[in-house]
């Protein structure tokens, strides 16, 4: 049903000057799933998610997000969609003169009327919901650690209530048990709020314990779709050495 796909992309075309990051890119996301994103080191993940969220023009093709097409939307349009989505980027992307709460607090003000003193109740919910306790909330950025950091950039993620979530490599840099506790939490957050999550990794940890599907970008398109079981037979040499490799066979249990 064309209802259940949140993100439509079709025959996507991106270049930077001559370079062409994607050609013929075809690729759906359907509500409710975590999908992973991967593909070797350059090979446009984040620019596809630059591309979804309309940082980055694209030079052909076409990508719907809840059934409507960004550079057809007029800017009143456009800000009513992009409410609802949020997004982390891979290095957090906090405002380090603002503290924890004002960060989450920076869509709220962009977006809503709402006011202040509901404005910080709400983001100290943000907080607790990305598993900082209330006493991150004043802190600034460069007084928390890489973990604490990504909670943080997740919680201004979440700050509009988002139905769809993108997610930067949220896990690297971390240790594998931080990172584990936040697989864990993008997990019960996505079944708590019925989200559909976009997360570009390289961390097979987090695929196995995340993701529904799996994209694998390559050959400046989606090379396969499916869940590890179905890419693990997938005759492609990238995918076979990353899945079937001592790394992704440690992390599948094969
Ligand atoms: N602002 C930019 N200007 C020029 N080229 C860019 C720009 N941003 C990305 N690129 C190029 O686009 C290609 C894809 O980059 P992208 O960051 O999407 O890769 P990636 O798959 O996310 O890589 P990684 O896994 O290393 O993060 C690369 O060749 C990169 O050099």
């Amino acid at each position: 049903m064309t209802d259940d796909i949140i993100i439509r992309i079709r025959d996507l075309k991106t270049a930077y000057g001559t370079h062409v990051v994607h050609e013929h890119l075809d690729l759906d996301i359907r509500r409710g799933e975590i999908i992973g994103v991967i593909g070797p080191s350059g090979c446009g993940k984040s620019v596809l998610l630059r591309a979804i969220t309309g940082l980055k023009e694209f030079a052909e093709g076409s990508i719907e997000v809840f059934g409507e097409r960004l550079e057809t939307l007029d800017e009143a349009e456009r800000a009513d969609v992009e409410q609802r989505w949020g997004v982390m980027f891979q290095d957090g992307a906090l405002f380090s003169n603002l503290t924890v709460r004002e960060n989450v607090e920076v869509p709220m003000k962009e977006h809503t009327q709402i006011a202040p003193e509901l404005r910080h109740q709400l983001a100290d919910m943000k907080i607790r919901m990305a598993g900082l306790s209330a006493d991150a909330s004043p802190k600034f950025p460069s007084d928390l650690s890489g973990g604490m950091r990504k909670r943080a950039a997740l919680a201004r993620a979440l700050s509009l209530d988002p139905e769809l979530l993108f997610l930067d490599e949220p896990t690297a840099g971390l240790d594998p048990i931080t990172a584990e506790k936040f697989d864990a939490l993008i997990r019960s957050l996505q079944k708590a709020l019925g989200l559909t999550v976009f997360l570009v990794t390289h961390d097979v940890d987090t695929l196995h314990a995340t993701c529904d599907r799996i994209a694998v970008l390559g050959e400046k398109h989606v090379l396969a779709v499916g869940t590890i079981e179905e890419l693990r037979a997938f005759d492609h040499p990238w995918v076979q050495e990353y899945f079937c490799g001592p790394r992704g066979r440690a992390a599948t249990g094969h």
